[in-house]
C-alpha cells in the first residue's frame, strides 16, 4: 500500500558468502525529501541501495519503494524510480541530445529533454559524444539521463566524484531544483559538506548497521554541543569551549579594543560529528570482540 514514505525498509539484511553486508538495517525516506546515507568504505550503502533499486535480492526483512517490494517490480515501478549508477554508461557513437532523447523514450511521462539538457548546463555540448565529455560534464550527462524519465525517487551514488567545487555548486543546485519539483532523492556520498548542504535528513550506516538517523544539524547532538572560540594574542593561540559564544567575543572585543586576532568561532562541523559516531561504533565493536560477543 502506497504510503507517505517512498521508501519503508525493516529488518534489511543481505549476506554474501564471507560478509554480512547489510544487519538489520531500519530506514523510512519521507516522500519529497532529500536523504543521505553516509559511511565508510565497505559500510553497506550499495549493497542498501541495490536492493531498494531492485537489482539485488534481500536475505530478510521488508522492503518497500514507492508502495511496491522491488524484488518483484513491474516496468511501471521501474519507469517511476531513477538511477545515476557510480559507472557512467557508454554509449559510444551517440550524441548527447540524442542519447537523452532515447532515454526520454523509455519513460510514459518523461521530461523534455532540451530542457533536461539545460538543467544540467549541456546545453554548449549537446552534439558531442560522450567519450569527448570531461569527467565531471560525463556526470552531468548521467544526471540528465537518470532525471529524464521524469522520476518520483531518484537514487544518487556519489554523484560529485571528480567535480571541480564550481561544477560541485552547479549540480547542487541542479538537486535543490529537482527536490523543488518534488522529486524524492537517495543520495550517497562521501562528502559531508555536500550531505550537510543537500540532505534534509542523514543516515550514517557502518558494518551494516544504522548507527543513527538526523537532520544535518542535529545528528549526534550536534545542535547542542558547545562551540569553540579560539583567537591568539603575544602568549600565542588561545581557544576555549563555551555555549555563549557571543559574550566571549564582546568580552575579546573589548579586551583588545576592537579585532581580535585570528578570531574564530566553530561548532562542530557535520565531519566532526560524523567521525565521532563512526569512532564509537569502532570502539564499541572492539571492546564486544574483546569480550568474545562477536
Ligand atoms: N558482490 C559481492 N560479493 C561479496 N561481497 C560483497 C559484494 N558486494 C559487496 N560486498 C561486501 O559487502 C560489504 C558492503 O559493501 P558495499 O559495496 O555495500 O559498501 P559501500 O558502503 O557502498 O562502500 P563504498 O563506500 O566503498 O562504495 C563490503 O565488505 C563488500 O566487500
Amino acid at each position: 500500500m502506497e504510503n507517505d514514505n517512498a521508501v519503508r525498509v525493516r529488518g534489511l539484511v543481505k549476506r554474501y558468502p564471507d560478509k554480512v553486508a547489510v544487519n538489520g538495517v531500519d530506514l523510512d525516506i519521507h516522500r519529497g525529501e532529500v536523504f543521505a546515507l553516509l559511511g565508510p568504505n565497505g559500510a553497506g550503502k550499495t549493497t542498501t541501495t541495490e536492493i531498494l533499486e531492485g537489482y539485488r535480492r534481500a536475505d530478510e526483512g521488508e522492503v518497500s519503494v514507492l508502495g511496491t517490494d522491488p524484488a518483484h517490480a513491474d516496468r511501471l515501478w521501474r519507469s517511476r524510480i531513477g538511477i545515476v549508477l557510480q559507472t557512467s554508461r557508454d554509449e559510444a557513437e551517440s550524441t548527447v541530445a540524442e542519447l537523452v532523447s532515447h532515454y526520454a523514450g523509455y519513460y510514459p511521462n518523461p521530461r523534455d529533454p532540451d530542457e533536461v539538457i539545460a538543467a544540467v548546463g549541456l546545453e554548449e555540448k549537446r552534439k558531442t559524444r560522450p567519450r569527448k565529455l570531461s569527467g565531471g560534464q560525463r556526470r552531468r550527462l548521467d544526471v540528465a539521463l537518470g532525471v529524464v524519465g521524469n522520476p518520483e525517487l531518484l537514487f544518487l551514488d556519489e554523484p560529485t566524484t571528480g567535480f571541480d567545487p564550481e561544477a560541485r555548486r552547479q549540480f547542487w543546485t541542479l538537486i535543490e531544483n529537482l527536490r523543488t519539483s518534488g522529486t524524492t532523492i537517495l543520495l550517497t556520498t562521501h562528502y559531508l559538506d555536500e550531505a550537510e548542504h543537500l540532505a534534509d535528513r542523514v543516515g550514517v550506516i557502518d558494518d551494516g548497521r544504522m548507527i543513527e538517523i538526523g537532520t544535518p544539524e542535529t545528528l549526534g547532538g550536534r545542535g547542542a554541543r558547545t562551540a569553540r572560540v579560539s583567537w591568539s594574542d603575544a602568549d600565542g593561540q588561545h581557544e576555549l569551549r563555551t555555549d555563549k559564544p557571543t559574550a566571549e567575543v564582546a568580552a575579546l572585543m573589548a579586551r583588545f579594543g576592537g579585532e581580535v586576532p585570528e578570531l574564530e568561532v566553530r561548532r562542530p562541523s557535520l565531519e566532526d560529528i560524523y567521525l565521532e559516531l563512526i569512532g564509537k561504533a569502532n570502539d564499541a565493536k572492539s571492546v564486544a570482540i574483546e569480550a568474545g560477543a562477536l
